[in-house]
């Protein structure tokens, strides 16, 4: 007898749903989710200010903010970690204590999660390449995740990308800072990029045309090449050529590697303070 496997990431899932915050991040993840394979029906969105994009959902299946409220097999948390405290209560008619809460909030531990909301709690760090399953998320679970759970945790945030699992849940405030915070270093370097090219005399939109195209070339390579970003580089350089010149600025005494140190133990620390 044959038996039918089916490709679907979200087929271990069988009851609700629940987004609450459907902004930047809750509603990349979502987008991910959807464009996987994930029934529209299953879906509950919770969004005071819903995007024109999230409204339209609606038209799929997708329930946005209904008055009446049951316990879900998932509840995900993406509100920001500073309204956390106001807006959690209400999401407590959602949560029994068999419901997954996928807390994907920066600075706030899985304490302050089963203090407020309940269920068991698996606290996450994606980023916006989510949004073409191309993110990369680091999980912690608490305790009273069932292995069920966290398959069922897995299965979400592979269908957005790459998942690690660490145990330590200190270990998140610098997760945060080098892949939740990093694709905006990348844009940042896009950006300034095509700046320094017009400061070289480039039309502007050649020059942001060319950093774009760079920037996510370079990306592509990296992630298609088996090769380290060490490697890649020494590629372009040719001895003694423009290359050199250049990366004899950028690794130089106040180069990128200081520059991003800082940034990171920046991002590191406001994570830290978020917790508070
Ligand atoms: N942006 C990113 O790249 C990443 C973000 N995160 C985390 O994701 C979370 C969301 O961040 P981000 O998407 O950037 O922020 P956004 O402000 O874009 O999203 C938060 C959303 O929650 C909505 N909201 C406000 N109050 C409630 C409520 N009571 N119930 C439900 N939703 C509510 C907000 O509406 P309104 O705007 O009207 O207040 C907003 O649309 C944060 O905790 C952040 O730490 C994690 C990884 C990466
Ligand atoms: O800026 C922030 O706080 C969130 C967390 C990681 C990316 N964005």
């Amino acid at each position: 007898m044959v038996t039918a496997v089916s490709n679907n990431p979200f087929q271990h899932l069988t009851g609700t749903l629940v987004l609450a915050g459907a902004g930047k991040m809750g509603g990349a993840m979502l987008t991910g989710w959807l464009a996987g394979g994930l029934d529209p029906a299953r879906v509950v969105v919770i969004e005071p200010m819903p995007s024109a994009e999230i409204t339209a959902l609606a038209a799929n299946g997708i329930r946005l903010n209904p008055s009446d409220a049951a316990p879900a097999e998932v509840v995900v948390v993406a509100v920001k970690p500073q309204m956390f405290r106001a807006a959690g209560p209400a999401l407590k008619p959602w949560v029994s204590e068999s419901t997954l809460v996928l807390s994907i909030m920066a600075g706030t531990p899985i304490m302050a999660l089963q203090e407020v909301v309940g269920g068991a709690v698996a606290r996450a760090m994606p980023n916006t390449p989510a949004a073409i399953g191309r993110g990369i998320t680091v999980a912690v679970p608490a305790g009273n995740v069932s292995a069920a759970q966290r398959a069922l945790t897995d299965a979400l945030l592979l269908a957005t990308g790459a998942v690690e699992w660490v145990d330590d849940e200190a270990l998140m405030d610098a997760v945060t800072a080098v892949s939740g915070s990093g694709p905006a270093y990348v844009f940042l370097l896009a950006e300034e990029l095509a700046r320094a090219g017009v400061a070289a005399g480039l039309p502007e939109a050649l020059a942001t045309r060319l950093a774009r195209d760079t920037v996510s070339g370079a990306g592509e390579l990296l992630h298609r090449s088996e090769l380290s970003s060490a490697t890649l580089r020494q590629n372009v350089t040719s001895p003694g050529g423009t290359t050199a010149a250049a990366l004899a600025v950028l690794m130089g005494a106040d180069g990128f590697q200081p520059l991003l140190e800082r940034a990171v133990a920046a991002a590191t620390a406001r994570s830290k303070e978020l917790a508070k």
